[in-house]
C-alpha cells in the first residue's frame, strides 16, 4: 500500500490553444478538468494500474467539492481533511508542439490546527503502508517543520518516507533524509546549488545526496528519461514519445511507476524502467491524465546499457 499526502492539492484546468501570445484574446480549442496536485496524481496513476493507494488531501471551498467528486469518479480512495479556505485551481496551457505552460496558485492558508489534522490523517493512513509519499508545494501558513513530524511519524510506523517538492520546502524535506526523493533536473540543481548541464553532473549531484544519507535519488529528466542512484548502483532509462501532448503530471506518474515497482519487490533498475514507462505514457495523454496499463504498454522504455555520461541535457 502506498499512501500519498498532497498538502496543496488542486483542480487542474488544462486549455489547448494554437499558440501562447501575451496580451491577446486566445480561444481554447479544448479544455479539461482533472483532480491535481503531485500526490493526488501519484495516487491516481497507482489506482489506474490496480495498485493499492490512499490519497490524503486537505479539502475546502467549491474546488474542494470538485476535487472530491473528480477523485471519486476515478475510484481513488481518499481521506479528506476539512479546511476553511478554498483549495486552488491550477491552469496549464498546452500548445500543439507539446509546450506546456503552468500557472499555479499559491493555495489556501492552513491554520496550525488544520496542519496538525493533515499530519494526523497521514500518519493514521500510514499504519501498515510500505511507502508514504509527501508531494508538491506547501500551502501558505504551513511551516517546513511539518516534514520532520511526518518523517518521524512515518518511520515510527515502519513505512518508508518519500518527498517530491521544490524550492525551500524541498531543501527542508531533504534535511530529514527521506528514503527516496524525486527531483526533476531543475529541482536537483536547486538542491545542490549549481547548474547540471550533463548527465555526469546530475550523477555527481545525486551521489552527493546519497552520501548525505538519502537511500534512493530518482532524477526525472524530461525527454532525456530518468537517472536513479543508490549507494551501490546507478541506472538510466529513457522512452521516446513521438507526439508529446501534455507534460503536466508526467513527473508524478514517473514517481508512481517507480514506487509501484519498488513496492512489488523489483530490482531498482527494473523499477526505474517502469517509472519511465508510466511518465512517458503520461506525456502522450491530454491534461493531467494518468496512463492505464494499455497506455503504458504502448511505450518502449529502454535501460541504457551504460550510463550516457556525456549526454547534454535538455537538447
Ligand atoms: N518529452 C518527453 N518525451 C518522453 N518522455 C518524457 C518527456 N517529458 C517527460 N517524460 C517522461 O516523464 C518523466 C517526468 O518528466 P519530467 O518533466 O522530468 O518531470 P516533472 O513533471 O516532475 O518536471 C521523465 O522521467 C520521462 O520518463
Ligand atoms: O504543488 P505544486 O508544485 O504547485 O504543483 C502542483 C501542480 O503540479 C502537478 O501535480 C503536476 O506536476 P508535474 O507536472 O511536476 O508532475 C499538477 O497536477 C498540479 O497542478
Amino acid at each position: 500500500m502506498i499512501v500519498t499526502l498532497t498538502p496543496n492539492p488542486s483542480v487542474d484546468h488544462a486549455l489547448v490553444i494554437d499558440e501562447l501570445e501575451r496580451g491577446e484574446v486566445l480561444r481554447a480549442a479544448d479544455a479539461r478538468l482533472d483532480a491535481g496536485g503531485k500526490g493526488v496524481n501519484v495516487s491516481r496513476a497507482l489506482a489506474a494500474n490496480g495498485a493499492e493507494t490512499v490519497a490524503v488531501v486537505p479539502v475546502g471551498g467549491h474546488q474542494g467539492h470538485l476535487l472530491a467528486d473528480l477523485l471519486g469518479a476515478t475510484g481513488v480512495s481518499h481521506r479528506d481533511v476539512p479546511i476553511s479556505g478554498a483549495i486552488r485551481m491550477n491552469v496549464s496551457v498546452l500548445e500543439p508542439d507539446g509546450t506546456t505552460t503552468k500557472l499555479n496558485e499559491p493555495g489556501p492558508v492552513l491554520s496550525e490546527a488544520e496542519t496538525r489534522a493533515m499530519v494526523d490523517a497521514t500518519l493514521s493512513a500510514a499504519e501498515g503502508a510500505a511507502w508514504v509519499a509527501v508531494c508538491g508545494s506547501l500551502p501558505p501558513g504551513v511551516s517546513t517543520d511539518v516534514y520532520s513530524d511526518l518523517a518521524d511519524g512515518v518511520r515510527a510506523r515502519g513505512a518508508r518516507f518519500v518527498v517530491d517538492s521544490s524550492g525551500a520546502p524541498f531543501l527542508a524535506a531533504v534535511a530529514t533524509k527521506p528514503n527516496l526523493i524525486k527531483p526533476n533536473h531543475e529541482e536537483l540543481a536547486e538542491l545542490v546549488g549549481h547548474d547540471l548541464p550533463t548527465l555526469r553532473d546530475v550523477l555527481a549531484a545525486a551521489r552527493e545526496l546519497v552520501t548525505s544519507g538519502i537511500e534512493i535519488v530518482a532524477v526525472s529528466l524530461g525527454a532525456d528519461g530518468a537517472l536513479l542512484v543508490t549507494e551501490g548502483d546507478a541506472a538510466h532509462a529513457q522512452a521516446k514519445v513521438t507526439t508529446p501532448v501534455s507534460t503536466v503530471g508526467a513527473g508524478d506518474c514517473m514517481l508512481a511507476g517507480l514506487l509501484h515497482g519498488l513496492a512489488s519487490g523489483l530490482p531498482i533498475s527494473e523499477a526505474l524502467v517502469g517509472g519511465v514507462a508510466w511518465g512517458s505514457a503520461a506525456v502522450a495523454l491530454p491534461g493531467s491524465s494518468v496512463p492505464t496499463p494499455d497506455d503504458v504498454r504502448r511505450v518502449a522504455p529502454a535501460l541504457s546499457p551504460e550510463l550516457p555520461l556525456s549526454l547534454e541535457l535538455g537538447h
